[in-house]
């Protein structure tokens, strides 16, 4: 019987890195998580033991915290290039390196009516997020958010679907739609206004959110995406994961009570789970830009 080691990858996940710009009394901060992997030859790390040809996990935590100092942060995807740029070029054995960052965003605190120089109020609406794949199949940029809850309480409906004998959901033609959003988006090329393009994203999916009369959370994904690839060229793909944070109208009939669409109980779970890949036709194609890890996750 043969065994075989199959696909693998090593790295330090997240370590958190807080970078402080302290040039001028009005500070500047960036907030991040930063995991790293390095694949490559590493065979011999998992048959026989042998650390001849693996730089330690400890190593790509250092770099990150010394490229936070030397090359600063300018936005989390050109600083996930500059990392794995530096270990697939500088790193012999090295042949393909995967960063992931999400960024956690602080706000400056207001006080007497001025933001103040070096204190700020965590900003809570979602985390950014960066994966950055460097290797044979060249370079790719994934941006994306987490985590950006959002609600409307009218203008979305869930009706006409199939019923069979399990079936007990009502048909409704207004209900509160939530979710917290789950947005990753490939780029087609690394020279990107990372910053502006992020907040522009942002801006057209909520836009969707919110205008669109909503027939199905599904619907409202399509929308999203298509929007995002409309406005933005360098975009090739998005992949959209939106749990469904029901919100069901409470019964105060039982007490003579009317609930016009008034009082609702928010459900925890369990919750919908609407997925989906939207690209843009003649994409470039995605090489290893997808492959986070080795193959567990
Ligand atoms: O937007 C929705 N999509 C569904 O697929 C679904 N299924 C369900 O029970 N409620 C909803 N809502």
């Amino acid at each position: 019987m043969a065994i075989i080691l199959g696909d693998h990858q090593y790295g330090k996940a997240e370590s958190r890195l807080v970078r402080i710009y302290r040039d001028s009394p009005r500070h500047e901060i960036r907030d991040l998580n930063v995991s790293t992997a390095l694949r490559g030859p590493f065979e011999a790390a998992y048959l026989t033991g042998d650390q001849s040809k693996v730089l330690p996990t400890d190593t790509q935590k250092n770099t990150a915290y010394a490229f936070a100092k030397s090359k600063g942060i300018e936005s989390i995807e050109e600083f996930g290039l500059d990392l794995a740029r530096h270990f697939v070029a500088d790193i012999d054995p090295v042949e393909g390196a995967r960063i992931e960052i999400e960024e956690y965003a602080w706000e400056r605190a207001i006080v007497d009516g001025a933001e103040h120089d070096h204190t700020w109020l965590r900003k809570g609406q979602e985390i950014r997020t960066a994966a950055v794949t460097v290797g044979a199949s060249g370079e790719h940029v994934i941006g994306g958010l987490k985590d950006l809850v959002l609600l409307k309480s009218t203008g979305s409906e869930f009706a006409g679907f199939l019923s069979d004998e399990f079936t007990t959901l009502p048909e409704t033609h207004d209900r509160v739609m939530a979710t917290a959003l789950d947005a990753k988006w490939r780029y087609s090329s690394t020279a990107v206004a990372w910053d502006e393009v992020y907040a522009d994203v942002k801006k057209l999916m909520v836009k969707q959110f919110a205008t669109l009369q909503s027939l199905a959370l599904q619907q409202t994904l399509w929308h999203m995406g298509t929007a995002v690839l409309e406005a933005h060229p360098e975009i090739a793909e998005l992949r959209l994961k939106a749990p469904n944070k029901h919100h069901f109208a409470y019964d105060l009939g039982r007490f003579g009570i009317d609930n016009n669409n008034e009082v609702f109980t928010a459900a925890d779970r369990p919750y919908g789970l609407i997925e989906a890949t939207i690209t843009r036709d003649g994409a470039p194609d995605s090489g290893d830009a997808w492959r986070a890890s080795a193959g567990l996750a």
